[in-house]
């Protein structure tokens, strides 16, 4: 087992599903807030610290959002990214693709061009100092409306060059993916590659019109697209990647115990599954601590952990010299 962890730190590894605003650790958060004068609910890092149990999505969402309130500025968006990226620079991961939620932003005053650039300049720094390569992904709220979405879209059209793909996330049951239809057709007709959270507690109905309506190039989460067998098919059918977040799971209850986790079974499908740390300042961990802990629970396999790292570089949006370069290193390190 400590030689599986071992080489789960020494692999490259990528980043698919995770949400910058997630990154934000309670000690950034109060020196941010100090700097800009805003005043946070609790008084405390450990005040704030002891807050972080949900028993689902929402409670979470409640403090995700109150958290983002304190960033103001380019540099607040910049230093945040930056933080992140130099802690997973130290884990080996090679590539990101990260999303940012604008609306919680713009909704507070804070113009796009603000948030946008300090984390785009922090994701080139990156690559510049470290070689390390990334994707952005600009998410709608699913809770708003889709004219809202609309409303930001036309925000980014300045922007779209550093943009990727778009995503949908937010408090997932009640807010299908159909809600959001014409949007998502809009972002593809500019070129936007498309992805969406489905099945983190929304039903197997959701994962279907990510697919069938929305054409989504790849699933955030999907857990709950197990309960349908026709679904589990389509998904392999149609090669999309699951961007799976396990401790994020255990920490909103989507699962009850690491031990119990689908990952094994979504690899003993065929489903391409990958390992993801969502908002790793809320949920206990970054990448290595994701895979540390499927390690000890689950049981997982050096062939699994293999299928694992090498899904990650595959269902990846980065360039395909950059796969090869990647794959080589992993195939060498577990031959
Ligand atoms: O895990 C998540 N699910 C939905 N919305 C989110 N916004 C940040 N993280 C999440
Ligand atoms: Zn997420």
């Amino acid at each position: 087992m400590d030689n599986l962890i071992e080489l789960s730190k020494k692999m490259p590894k990528t980043e698919l599903h995770l949400h910058i605003e997630g990154t934000f650790e309670p000690e950034q958060m109060f020196a941010i807030a100090q700097r800009n004068n805003v005043k946070l609910k609790y008084s405390t890092v450990d005040a704030l610290k002891a807050a972080y149990q949900f028993t689902n999505l929402q409670d979470f969402l409640d403090l995700y959002y109150q958290g983002m309130s304190v960033l103001l500025h380019e540099a607040d968006f910049y230093d945040l990214t930056m933080a992140y990226l130099e802690k997973v620079n130290s884990e080996n991961v090679v590539h990101v693709e990260i999303f940012f939620d604008p609306q919680g932003h713009l909704s507070r005053g804070v113009s796009f061009d603000v948030q946008i650039r300090g984390i785009y300049n922090a994701l080139q720094d990156a690559e510049k100092k470290w070689g390390m390569t990334s994707k952005l992904i600009m998410s709608f709220l699913r809770h708003l409306s889709e004219e809202s979405a609309f409303d930001t879209l036309e925000q980014a059209k300045p922007y779209l060059s550093w943009i990727d793909g778009v995503g949908l996330d937010s408090s997932e049951v009640g807010h299908p993916p159909e809600k959001f239809l014409r949007v998502f057709e809009a972002c593809k007709k500019l070129g936007l590659k498309v992805t969406a959270h489905a099945g983190e507690e929304g039903p197997p109905e959701y994962v279907w019109q990510a697919i069938d309506q929305i054409g989504v190039d790849r699933i955030d989460h999907g857990n709950r697209a197990l309960e349908d067998d026709k679904l589990i098919d389509t998904i392999k059918e149609r090669n999309l990647t699951l961007t799976v977040c396990p401790l994020s799971n255990l920490k909103l209850c989507v699962v009850n115990d690491m031990k119990d986790h689908p990952i094994r079974s979504m690899l003993k499908l065929g489903l391409n599954a990958t390992v993801n740390s969502d908002d790793p300042a809320y949920f206990g961990g970054y990448m290595n601590d994701n895979y540390t802990s499927l390690i000890n629970d689950t049981g997982i396999s050096k062939e699994e952990l293999f299928q694992l790292a090498k899904n990650g570089i595959t269902g990846s949006w980065m360039e395909e010299h950059h796969k090869e370069q990647h794959l080589k290193q992993l195939n060498s390190l577990f031959a």
